[in-house]
């Protein structure tokens, strides 16, 4: 698995052959120690250079390799005998040197970059630490602080910027590879010993302890519970502090606690997950692999309220050109000084120019005869965007697809107004649409593989993980929200408060808990859907008793809250105060604990004290379940597809894998169990009733997660 050539007479070629991206296998790793071993033997070779086939330096080691014994020659050696060789050893960067492979071209002495690669450790993705030298010798190479950046946030590095900080000595438009073969001839002869990373001290600032407590600090607030990147800190402390030896004992020490953990489990299935929910399906047959994309090359938005201002500057940075539609020149107006004013915000943070240029606005219909896809993101009312597909089944050429942004409404009845039901899928954007990385794209019955495909793929073009899920009531996310709202609201009543709700949730690892996330969506979004749906507002069965609806527990208290005019953030008032209105900074606020005592009392209900694992797994749990009862309807296609949804679209901490993950972890046994007392105690509540899914598997021994499809009541999904 690796290649061995002598070129230009003395200097020995080895090339990595582990294609798609050469990730340093066992077979890989005995390649290169029989190679190097014969290159430094050789009296005729003077120089090495390392390179990686189909232009790929390296992936790093092979992730799927950690779930299984180790065998094959240990990288941490293979790494220090090209280091401590005495023929110089040049590393040609070629796409990507990532983890192991940036650590293999730290213990090389030269490193030669091409202008598109990229350079990184992004082992505390994956819950480890780079732990084959990267947190001894990257410090030693570009100095404390920008180490600790690199290898405890995992961030990709440009060519450029690796130049910058001193990671690679030359980048080059032209062939790395031949770069460096005519630099390994020009460094024989030069002392080796400065370029041996090990041998040199840490560049440090003159508070080290200073730096390194408060990045610790940084470190910590940031993880929401993950290890790793505490690791990360301690590891590359012990480089600043310690001579080199010690500070690769250390890294192993770490190393072996995160490799064995469950959240290095968790991150490593969310890699293949994020992978493998790229690979979808059909129930006709139709896949990732036999439907192709159609070239989408005009893209217009309808609407510029928040998400049609957020999906248009996606479009713009992708580099697509996007026709923007409103209905009047005032809103047109408005929408166009938005979104001028965030694309120039983006690219002021990056560092680039605007591409205005790419950006057309009207509030002519007809202006989109030609365009190739719509992206409909209209207010979320049925009737508005029925009547907007009429009018774009008519305006639109034949072919055009029509999309619809929405997160939750039925798209096979928007597709029934249309000709062209076979050309309409949903894509339920996050907000902000510029920002979040989740996109569900949403099969209708009737939408074609190719109408799929093309919404897939321009997903993954403007940077998402689209999953691709079936058409029901808030799809997948949403969907699975519902029952973890409810959880949250009852707790209310039954004495908690939005603090011990929220503070539980985030101690779990979410970035905010559910109150503190429907004051940021805005509280009156839900009322409305709730009023439509006969929940609360003049709709309400007059029968129904307060704490009831459509025959089932309800909790009336965020229409409550409403209806006091608490709407969240944008008017400084929801579950939370704020400094202002629009403000981010949450305080309890006593008045909603008098209202939920007053509630209370008005209801009889006696307050009980209410534990955080309470929380914890009426939330959690009850949205597990609900997960369960999407993979048995064949709404999401495979729990990868759940994970990755809650993963990038709601916040669910990483290292727990995402919901269905999570569960297998902590047992589905437990789960059920746990589900069946909460369901004793609380028979009204219909989504606390374990799934038939959750118990099938059970019975049948809790499979792997990834057996679980095998256990779907429908072989295919319905997607
Ligand atoms: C940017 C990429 C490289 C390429 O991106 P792209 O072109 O878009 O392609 P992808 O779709 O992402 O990938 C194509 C397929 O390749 C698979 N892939 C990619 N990388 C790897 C990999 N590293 N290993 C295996 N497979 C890989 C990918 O899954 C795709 O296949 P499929 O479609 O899923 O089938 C991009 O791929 C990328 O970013 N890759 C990952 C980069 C990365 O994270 N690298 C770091 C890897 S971890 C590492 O390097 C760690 C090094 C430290 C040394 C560890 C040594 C182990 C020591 C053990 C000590 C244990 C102590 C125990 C003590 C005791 O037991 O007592």
């Amino acid at each position: 698995m690796a290649r061995y050539e002598q070129v230009q007479g003395t200097v020995a070629l080895i090339t990595l052959t582990n294609p798609p991206v050469n990730a340093l296998s066992a077979a890989v790793r005995l390649g290169i120690t029989e190679t190097v071993t014969r290159a430094l033997r050789d009296p005729e070779v003077k120089s090495m250079v390392i390179c990686g086939e189909n232009g790929v330096f390296c992936g790093g080691a092979d992730i799927r390799e950690f779930a299984k014994p180790m065998s094959g020659p240990p990288l941490v050696p293979m790494i220090a005998a090209i280091e401590e060789g005495e023929k110089p050893v040049v590393a040609a960067i070629e796409g990507a040197a990532f983890g192991g492979g940036l650590e293999l071209a730290l213990g090389c002495h030269y490193r030669i970059a091409h202008s598109k690669a990229r350079v990184g450790l992004p082992e505390v993705t994956l819950g480890l630490l780079p732990a084959a030298g990267g947190t001894q010798r990257l410090p030693r190479l570009i100095g404390l602080a920008p180490a600790l950046d690199l290898i405890t946030t995992g961030r990709h590095v440009t060519a450029q910027e690796a130049l910058k900080l001193g990671i690679v000595d030359q980048v080059t438009d032209q062939s790395a590879l031949d770069l460096a073969i005519q630099f390994a001839q020009q460094v024989v002869g030069q002392p080796l010993l400065p370029r041996k990373l090990s041998t040199r001290q840490t560049p440090c600032p003159p508070d080290v302890d200073g730096l390194l407590e408060e990045t610790m600090a940084q470190v910590k607030q940031r993880a929401r519970g993950a290890m790793a990147p505490i690791a990360c800190v301690q590891a590359v402390r012990a480089a600043a502090t310690l001579p080199y030896q010690a500070g690769m004992q250390k890294e192993q020490e770490l190393m072996a606690t995160l490799f064995h953990s469950s959240q290095a489990r968790a991150m490593q299935y969310c890699f293949f997950a994020q992978r493998a929910v790229g690979r979808w399906s059909l129930s006709s047959g139709a896949h990732s692999g036999n439907s192709k994309p159609r070239p989408v090359s005009k893209v217009a938005v309808i609407g510029l309220g928040t998400m049609g201002r957020g999906i248009t500057v996606a479009l713009v940075k992708a580099g697509m050109s996007v026709l923007a539609v409103e209905t009047n020149k005032k809103q047109l107006e408005i929408g166009k000084q938005m979104v001028s004013a965030m694309l120039k915000h983006d690219a002021q943070k990056r560092n680039a120019t605007p591409r205005l240029d790419l950006l057309h606005f009207t509030i002519d219909l007809l202006e989109l005869k030609n365009t190739d896809l719509i992206i409909e993101a209209v207010f979320e009312d049925m009737a508005l965007k029925k009547q907007v597909f009429k009018e774009l089944s008519s305006v639109c050429k034949a072919d055009a697809f029509l999309c619809t942004n929405t997160s939750g409404l039925d798209v096979d009845e928007l597709a029934a107004v249309t000709k062209r039901p076979e050309l309409v899928v949903g894509m339920h954007f996050f907000a902000p649409a510029h920002v979040m990385k989740l996109l569900e794209v949403v099969h209708g019955s009737r939408s074609s593989p190719e109408a799929v495909a093309t919404a897939m793929h321009l997903g993954k073009r403007l940077g998402k993980v689209s999953v691709l899920v079936g058409n029901c009531a808030g799809f997948v996310g949403n969907r699975m929200l519902k029952p973890y709202l409810e959880q949250a609201n009852f707790l209310l009543e039954e004495g908690a408060t939005p603090e011990l709700v929220d503070g539980a949730l985030e101690e779990f690892g979410f970035p905010m808990g559910v109150f503190k996330m429907s004051d940021l969506s805005g509280l009156d979004v839900g009322w409305r859907i709730r009023k439509e749906a006969g929940l609360t507002g003049p709709n309400v069965d007059p029968r129904d008793p307060p704490r009831r609806r459509q025959g089932r527990r309800y909790s009336p208290l965020p229409d409550l809250v409403c209806e006091q005019g608490r709407l969240g953030q944008k008017n400084g008032r929801g579950w939370y105060l704020y400094d202002k209105p629009g403000g981010r900074v949450a305080t309890p606020d006593p008045s909603i604990h008098k209202f939920l005592e007053e509630y209370r009392i008005k209801h009889g209900i006696s307050p009980r004290q209410i534990d955080r694992q309470e929380v914890v797994e009426r939330c959690l749990f009850a949205l597990i379940n609900e997960g369960f009862r999407s993979l048995d309807d064949g709404i999401a296609a495979g729990p990868e597809d759940i994970d990755m949804i809650y993963v990038f679209g709601y916040g669910w901490p990483r290292h727990r894998g995402g919901p269905m993950f999570y569960a297998g972890m902590v047992g589905l046994p437990r789960v059920l169990t746990r589900l069946e007392h909460y369901r004793q105690a609380h028979p009204e509540v219909p989504h606390l009733e374990p799934s038939p899914l959750l118990r099938r598997l059970v019975a049948s021994g809790s499979p792997p997660i990834n057996k679980w499809r095998d256990f779907l009541q429908r072989p295919h999904s319905q997607l």
